[in-house]
């Protein structure tokens, strides 16, 4: 078992631990007053897996559940469904010493989130997370969030989680294609802060050391988070690969790509720039494409760049006219660039 502590706005426990989802309840105790209601929100892939699971050891604690199932998929994450969310609790009367619980992947824990930012001005939430991507990514650091047809996580706030609860078993059903998805943003961490960690993945069998891993991309969120919890600075480096990465998400109607491989896509952009303006070590984005590989990811897509030129219009980095562009010195060393966008043109110009 291995627990990390988020010193945030609100602080909180991380707990990676085989076989944890059976502790629900137990630790939901410490957090909660006896009989309160919880909603557990998963989707329609892991609600049958795992949901029975945590709703009964909840109701052994003594808390009284209600489930809500929605249709797996990106395509899900929309205000429509936040509705349904919301429906939920005001059926079931939840009050603000009650609770939500997202068990799923990102698409999960995100739009749970939000709806327990805004329910009643905010509610507690836990995450279980049970997609790679959501262990080591989503399910820390409190970005909530739904998409609009006109781009990715338009719409939603910081709310941090009261407990993260983290079982690596449940990766054993995860289908190859989203366990790699995970395994992209792995790579990104590596990128950004850990040559260590990079190679750590390049170079070992990866699936034999998997809460290590987790761990150790967690670690990584958790100190960034701490430094930066409102994405003003530092938190932005989180981002990489994310700028062209989101767009392509948007640009293909949130169906086509999965966020992992979007973003594979966008790191092996953005280093290429890098190398192209001279900042990256030459030699950077073959390494990216190869680690990349290894887990079967795509490294390209054919979108003219006009088209994920225009897309980023609605990237979070953009302030006036100026974007955030996150590059790489090498691997192990991200930074942000401030430039103005009207420059966004000539500096992609050897992605043409
Ligand atoms: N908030 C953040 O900081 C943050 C960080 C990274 C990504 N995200 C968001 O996360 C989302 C992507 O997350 P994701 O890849 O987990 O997508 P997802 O939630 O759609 O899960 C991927 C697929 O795996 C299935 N699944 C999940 N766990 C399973 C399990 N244990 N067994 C079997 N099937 C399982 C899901 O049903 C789904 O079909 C995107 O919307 C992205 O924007 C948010
Ligand atoms: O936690 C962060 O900060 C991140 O940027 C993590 C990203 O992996 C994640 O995809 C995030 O949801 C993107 O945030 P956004 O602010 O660009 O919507
Ligand atoms: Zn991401």
């Amino acid at each position: 078992m291995k627990e990390l502590t988020v010193n945030t706005s609100k602080s909180y426990k991380i707990q990676i631990e085989r076989g944890c989802l059976g502790k629900t309840g137990k630790l939901a105790e410490r957090l909660f007053k006896p009989g309160a209601k919880a909603v557990l929100v998963s989707d329609s892939n892991v609600l049958p897996l795992y949901g029975e699971r945590v709703k009964q050891s909840l109701e052994a604690a003594g808390f009284s559940v209600h489930t809500f199932a929605f249709p797996a998929g990106e395509e899900s994450k929309q205000l429509s469904c936040i509705a349904q969310i919301y429906s939920e609790c005001a059926k079931h009367r939840l009050t603000r010493s009650d609770f939500l619980v997202a068990l799923g992947g990102g698409v999960t824990g995100d739009m749970t989130g939000f709806a327990a930012a805004t329910y009643l001005r905010g509610i507690p939430f836990i995450q279980i997370p049970t997609s790679l991507l959501a262990q080591i990514d989503s399910s820390v650091g409190g970005k909530t969030a739904v998409d609009l047809p006109q781009g990715k996580n338009l719409v939603g706030a910081f709310h941090q989680p009261c407990l993260v609860l983290i079982d690596p078993d449940t990766l054993e059903t995860l289908p190859q294609r989203f366990l790699s998805d995970g395994m992209a943003e792995a790579i990104k961490y590596g990128c950004i802060k850990s040559r260590e960690l990079f190679d750590m993945i390049y170079k070992e069998d990866i699936r034999q050391n998997m809460e290590e891993l987790i761990y150790r991309c967690v670690d990584i969120k958790r100190e960034i988070v701490q430094r930066d919890e409102f994405d003003t600075g530092e938190r932005m480096l989180l981002n990489f690969g994310h700028t062209f990465g989101h767009a392509l998400e948007k640009l293909y109607g949130f169906s086509k790509l999965s966020h992992g491989e979007a973003v594979g896509i966008g790191m092996v952009m953005m280093a290429k720039c890098g190398e192209s303006m001279g900042i990256t070590k030459p030699g950077t984005t073959n390494e990216i494409i190869a680690a990349l590989r290894k887990f079967q990811l795509p490294t390209s897509d054919p979108m003219p760049i006009d088209q994920i030129l225009s897309a980023t219009a609605f990237d979070k980095k953009n302030s006036g006219g100026m974007i955030g562009l996150i590059l790489l010195k090498q691997i192990g060393e991200g930074f942000v660039d401030q430039i103005y966008r009207d420059r966004l043109a000539e500096l992609t110009e050897v992605l043409q």
